[in-house]
């Protein structure tokens, strides 16, 4: 396949934003210094590198899954187009989601792969999904699944701790047994020449939905914004490591103890932005029931944090999960923009009061 041929490196005259490296094979041994390193991560910038994953060969897999699905021909694939009521699953079109407030379109297309339709796989929960992913359902897709839903379930299981939460408090909400938005997803961004604007971003300015993101990339684009700062900085992808990033549940369930953080693609930096860029993530959501709002009752540290906090609007919140999930999706679709305001219901936790 095309994706897995030499690319140029990361340009070194581009300045990056530097995360902190966990190694998952520690974090399953308990090793305290380890667990520390993680929790800086998690309470300050929200983003790490996992390194010792073990999950390469699957992630070599889904890339092809998703060269071998942007290859269809294009009515093909729009008969699997997720549409504009709030469904996230299927096929996303180039041009179908707003990147910004002026509905600027994205030029990206990626294939969205529930979690609940690959486990029950032949029998579908919520879609059906083009050939190429069938095809791969069993040897790639449903494996690739279960090891990022068990690294991400380890690493809540360590925050939970951190939190004082009752043993498996954060994992209850994320029970693979029960429906929930989580879902795997791999995104095609041809080059796109003409230089680095918010309205010329492949992915517009978002923090992510869900709990937990187990993300690969090949090359550059990504880009954080450190709270305390308004320049956007890259995250330099570094081969064998996953980026891990935290979403807005796990910032309202832990009443802004862990972050999640603002984050955007742009154009690969220097000769990579020749290049088509491939990404690929597990977006660990809470089950579809569960309500969005601070786990004061179970935990006194983030019952501290909240009464601390100078804005508790989202921490007292009564979404579910699922009107959450459902809300962000389709008020991003460029379809349902009708200016400023419908943007604005496609937003999250991303003018969370501590983020400046
Ligand atoms: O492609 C990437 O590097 C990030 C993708 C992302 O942020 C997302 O899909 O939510
Ligand atoms: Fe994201």
């Amino acid at each position: 396949m095309a994706i897995h041929t030499q690319l140029p490196p990361f340009p070194e005259d581009v300045p990056t934003h530097p995360l902190l490296i966990v190694d998952y094979t520690l974090l399953q041994a308990g090793n305290e210094e380890e667990i520390s390193k993680l929790w800086m991560a998690a309470t300050t910038l929200g983003f790490w590198y996992l390194k010792n994953h073990g999950v390469d060969d699957e992630v070599n897999g889904m890339f092809d899954m998703g060269a071998e699905t942007m290859a269809l021909p294009f009515d093909e694939k729009m008969k699997f187009e997720q549409g504009d009521d709030g469904m996230s699953f299927g096929y996303k079109a180039p041009g179908a989601n707003a990147v910004d407030e002026t509905g600027a379109r994205d030029n990206v297309e990626f294939i969205n792969v529930s979690q609940d339709d690959a486990l029950a796989w032949p029998t579908p929960v919520h879609r059906t999904y083009p050939s190429t992913v069938n095809g791969r359902m069993e040897s790639t897709i449903v494996p690739f699944m279960r090891k990022s839903a068990e690294i991400n379930s380890t690493i809540m299981e360590i925050m939970n701790a951190k939190l004082g939460l009752p043993a498996g408090t954060l994992n209850k909400r994320h029970l693979l047994e029960e429906h929930s938005g989580s879902e795997a997803r791999c995104i095609k961004s041809p080059p796109r020449p003409g230089g680095i604007s918010e309205e010329k971003a492949a992915l517009g300015a978002h923090t992510d939905f869900g709990s937990l993101t187990f993300l690969n990339n090949r090359l550059g684009g990504l880009q954080v914004m450190v709270p305390g700062t308004d320049k956007w900085q890259y995250i330099k992808p570094i081969p064998g490591h996953a980026v891990c990033n935290l979403g807005d549940a796990m910032y309202i369930f832990s009443g802004g103890i862990l972050k999640s953080n603002l984050h955007r693609v742009v154009p690969p930096p220097g000769a990579q932005g020749h290049y088509t860029r491939w990404s690929l993530a597990l977006f660990t959501r809470p089950t579809n029931s569960v309500i969005l709002r601070a786990l004061t009752e179970e935990s006194p540290i983030i019952a501290e944090a909240v009464s601390k906090a100078t804005d508790t609007s989202l921490f007292i919140g009564n979404s579910t999960s699922r009107d959450w999930f459902a809300r962000r999706i389709k008020y991003q679709r460029a379809n349902n923009q009708k200016g400023a305001e419908t943007w604005r219901a496609s937003r999250g936790t991303e003018h969370r009061p501590d983020a400046a």
